[in-house]
């Protein structure tokens, strides 16, 4: 069994980026919106359900992510019925992850861990941080969201003062040194426990 680490962050806090650290340091990785994308992709299995519930969003056999924001700008509930389908599909390719690895820490990028159950299942739970003004700067730089597309998201996570006060630990991604230390902390304590257990 691997211990499990849980990262989790509000949009742009930088989760990619220090799952991507983590994965240095040895430990298996598995991305939440990774899997969401193979979901929505030709024959992803996410596929048939979507095409059920939004036909429109369905082009060239994949889920169009165009669509269905189109879609959830027309009426926020969408994402309600999105998350219904995604979900259930999404852990079940976690599990299967899991399962599937030997790796004696495995990282699970979930953006929504403290919103859903996600944090109940893991031995550690990570939450990574910036100031609000240099999430904005860094999600609107990648120019792939309008602002109000970023703030409707952001609304819907948890705040994160609230994800970091739930968090057994907090990684600061000011700069890509900063954060490395603190993932190399991290890791290092848990092989210690390993270890002596
Ligand atoms: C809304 C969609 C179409 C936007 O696609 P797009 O490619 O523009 O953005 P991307 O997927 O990269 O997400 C951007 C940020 O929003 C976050 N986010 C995505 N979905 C949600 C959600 N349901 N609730 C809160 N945050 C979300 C992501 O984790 C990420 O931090 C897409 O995210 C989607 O289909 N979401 C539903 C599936 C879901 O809940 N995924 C979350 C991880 S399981
Ligand atoms: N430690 C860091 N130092 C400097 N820049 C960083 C650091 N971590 C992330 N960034 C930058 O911040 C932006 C967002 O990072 P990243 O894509 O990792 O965030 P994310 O939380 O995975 O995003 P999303 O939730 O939208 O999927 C990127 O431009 C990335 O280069």
């Amino acid at each position: 069994m691997s211990w499990l680490i849980g990262l989790t962050g509000s949009i742009g806090m930088g989760k990619s980026t220090t799952a991507k650290m983590f994965a240095e340091e040895g430990c298996a990785v598995w991305d939440a919106d990774a899997a969401v994308h193979r979901l929505y992709s030709v024959g992803g299995a996410a596929v048939a359900p979507m095409q059920a519930a939004f036909p429109a969003a369905i082009v060239d056999g994949a889920v169009s992510r165009d669509t269905l924001k189109a879609e959830i700008a027309k009426d926020g509930s969408a994402l309600r019925v999105i998350e219904g389908i995604v979900h259930p599909l999404v852990a079940e390719d976690r599990q299967g992850f899991i399962a599937g690895t030997d790796a004696d820490i495995v990282v699970l990028d979930i953006p929504l861990l403290f919103e859903g159950s996600g944090h109940k299942m893991v031995d550690t739970t990570v939450c990574v941080s910036v100031p609000p003004e240099m999430q904005r700067e860094r999600v609107l730089a990648r120019g792939t969201m309008t602002e109000d597309q970023f703030e409707m998201i952001k609304a819907k996570q948890m705040p994160d003062a609230e994800k970091r006060a739930l968090a057994d630990h907090v990684v600061i991604t000011d700069t890509l040194d900063h954060a490395r230390d603190q993932v190399r902390e991290i890791v290092t304590e848990i092989r210690k426990k390993l270890k002596n257990a």
